[in-house]
């Protein structure tokens, strides 16, 4: 038996645009993904995943031979839902050349599912890296970052980034452009996030967002403004100059909402803050619901989201420079 975890992250700027070969700078957080994977005799897979609830329904799953669903919803939900793990799955019995490979395997997550904090990216990759090591494997940590993203792509439908997944493997701060993939220095970024509760659908808000970009040069304009945020962004983090920060990342909210991306809970969530005395905050992720990210080295915005209608949660995240890793065998 192999566990494995890796962590969440928030974007301190350039989701959507780092789909187009933009530069985008994700943050891991403590909060994490652990995957038990345990070999099986027969080639089967059972999936157990407590936190996965589809309209309140908690779903164990199996695709082995003799097993369903034991859940009362269509069959397609539960593989979409289940598209991930599944294709973590084939990756690791592609890394490990053992295509009949059979596995129990049990989620456990602190991260919320669908809320722009990476779930996706952490399970899948804290699925490959347990996967294969249950069968006799350490893949280096950019080959799984690189598994794991190819497994998000195919589940989002051909369109995806390397930017969560690398972020997840590695841990820290990252900059990621196209295949190019990088850890970064940060300085100490106070982070506050906020969560109504909600999620959105990655693969269909990226695929919105595509739409847009081909009917209007102007969409397309917009996701090149967050590239040239982020480009300035960098060398704003590099200097260490956190009010700046913040002011761009305002700036790429304010780009995001144009997109089509944000909801009504996130721009409620996003102006709380800021009337708090935030120094920048933002939706993070995909977007449709789920997380704003604003800095704040004071209590002051924890307390007025706790406060906001529509913010479920919020909490403070601190950067975690750990990645992927073993947490038992
Ligand atoms: N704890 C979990 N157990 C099983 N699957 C999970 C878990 N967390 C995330 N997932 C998978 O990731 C999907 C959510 O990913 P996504 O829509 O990209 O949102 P995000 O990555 O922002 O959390 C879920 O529908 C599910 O397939
Ligand atoms: C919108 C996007 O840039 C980030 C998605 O992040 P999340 O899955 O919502 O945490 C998509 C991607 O980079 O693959
Ligand atoms: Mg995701």
């Amino acid at each position: 038996m192999v566990v494995s975890s890796a962590p969440g992250k928030v974007y301190l700027f350039g989701e959507h645009a780092v789909v187009y070969g933009e530069p985008a700078v994700p943050c891991a957080i403590e909060r994490r993904a652990r995957v038990t994977v345990e070999a099986r005799d027969d080639d089967s897979l059972r999936v157990h995943a407590e936190d996965l609830s589809l309209d309140g329904f908690t779903v164990e799953y199996s695709d082995g031979s003799d097993d369903d669903p034991d859940v009362d919803v269509s069959e397609s939900l539960v593989d979409a839902a289940m598209g991930y793990i599944d294709a973590a799955v084939e990756q690791a019995r592609d890394a490990a050349n053992a295509p009949d490979a059979g596995f129990d395997i049990t989620i456990e997550s602190e991260i919320p599912l669908g809320a722009g904090l990476g779930s996706s990216a952490a399970v899948t990759t804290a699925g490959i890296h347990a996967a294969t090591r249950e069968l006799g494997v350490e893949l280096p940590t950019e080959e799984v970052a690189e598994r794991a993203y190819q497994a998000e792509l195919e589940v989002q439908g051909g369109d995806a980034s390397r930017a969560d997944t690398f972020c997840s493997a590695t841990g820290g701060a990252v900059r990621v452009e196209g295949d190019d993939c990088r850890a970064i220095e940060a300085p100490d970024l106070p982070f506050v996030i906020g969560f109504d509760g909600g999620a959105g659908d990655t693969g269909r808000l990226v695929a919105g967002v595509r739409a847009l970009r081909e009917e209007y040069d102007f969409a397309a304009d917009t996701v090149e403004s967050i590239g040239d945020v982020v480009r300035y962004g960098e060398q704003v983090l590099a200097e260490g100059d956190i009010e700046e920060l913040g002011r761009l990342m305002n700036f790429n909210h304010g780009l995001l909402e144009a997109l089509g991306v944000s909801s009504r809970s996130l721009d409620q969530m996003v102006w709380a803050a800021r009337d708090a005395g935030a120094l920048g905050s933002k939706l993070t992720g995909a977007g449709g619901g789920g997380c704003i990210v604003a800095l704040d080295p004071t209590d002051s915005t924890e307390t007025a989201l706790d406060y906001t209608p529509g913010c479920e949660d919020a909490f403070r995240a601190e950067l975690d420079t750990d990645g992927v890793r073993v947490e038992e065998t």
